[in-house]
């Protein structure tokens, strides 16, 4: 499905969180168009991956709503959230080390298809998956490393195909958790262009959490922070970095970089 650019995709109305008599987020709303590549950022424990657990339906929200697509998806499970079109990076796709690259990408695929009845099969044979498989590889940058174990790949490129397998899944927003977590200079700098490229030519939504604010400041359009379970601020990468209430919630310097 697809949207003119504007619309929204995700509209997160008066969301709170509780564990026990903790409130982890209080209020939070939240709207993101369709093609806005968003980050949700904030110092430690602000509840930002409690905030994606509850969009991402791991946890159903003590309070508030969750619209998708202009339907109310409150509580649907991951896998509900993923065949409509939202799907999180690094929590669905689990890679299997012994399989090949990319017949990791062409499982999803067969299962979109249908064919997950005899998806062994499919996966050594079906050369239509094979295809949009090598397409999808080609896009990240492991199309050399296609018939290579998963087990063999390193760090950084096991990251890069776990975004391979979410595109797979042809879905319209992908909540993308700390992508560059763990890599090295290098990969992160080939992540941000890959996040990037992705943005402006697959019409998919991204929306990511991130502790590095250089791959923030260069890859979103828009910014929302969180700060003690309530949301401190939002806008445009430069309004968030002159934000005096942002630059004292980051007391650490963590926007100078
Ligand atoms: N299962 C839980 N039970 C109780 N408290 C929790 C639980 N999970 C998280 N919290 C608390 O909720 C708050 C928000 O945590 P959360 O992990 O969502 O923050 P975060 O912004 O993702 O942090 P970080 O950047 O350090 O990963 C923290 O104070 C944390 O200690």
């Amino acid at each position: 499905m697809q949207a003119s650019r504007g619309e929204i995709l995700l509209q997160v109305n008066g969301v709170s969180h509780r564990y026990g008599d903790f409130v982890a987020l209080q209020d939070v709303n939240i709207k993101i168009p369709w093609g806005q590549l968003t980050a949700l950022i904030g110092p430690n424990g602000a509840g930002k991956t409690t905030f994606y657990n509850v969009v991402s339906g791991k946890f159903r929200p003590t309070s508030g709503r969750i619209i998708f697509k202009n339907k109310d998806i409150t509580g649907y499970p991951p896998h509900r959230l993923f065949r409509m079109g939202l799907a999180r990076s690094f929590q669905i796709t689990n890679t299997f080390g012994n399989l090949t690259v990319l017949e990791n990408v062409m499982v999803p695929i067969i299962l979109r298809n249908g064919k997950g009845f005899r998806i062994w099969s499919s996966v050594k044979k079906d050369r239509y998956s094979r295809d949009e498989a090598l397409g999808i590889l080609e896009l990240v940058g492991l199309e050399e490393l296609s018939r290579k174990f998963v087990r063999e790949l390193s760090y950084g490129d096991r990251r890069l195909l776990e975004i391979a397998i979410v595109l797979a899944g042809k879905p319209d927003m992908v909540l993308l958790d700390e992508p560059t977590a763990g890599m090295t200079p290098e990969e992160t700098d080939k992540t941000i262009n890959l996040i990037k490229h992705l943005a402006n030519t697959t019409g998919i939504t991204f929306f990511l959490t991130e502790h590095d604010m250089k791959v923030v400041f260069s890859v979103a359009e828009y910014i929302y922070v969180l700060h003690q379970g309530r949301l401190l601020a939002q806008g445009k990468p430069l309004e968030i970095r002159e934000n005096e209430q942002v630059k004292e919630a980051y007391l650490g310097g963590a926007l100078d970089s």
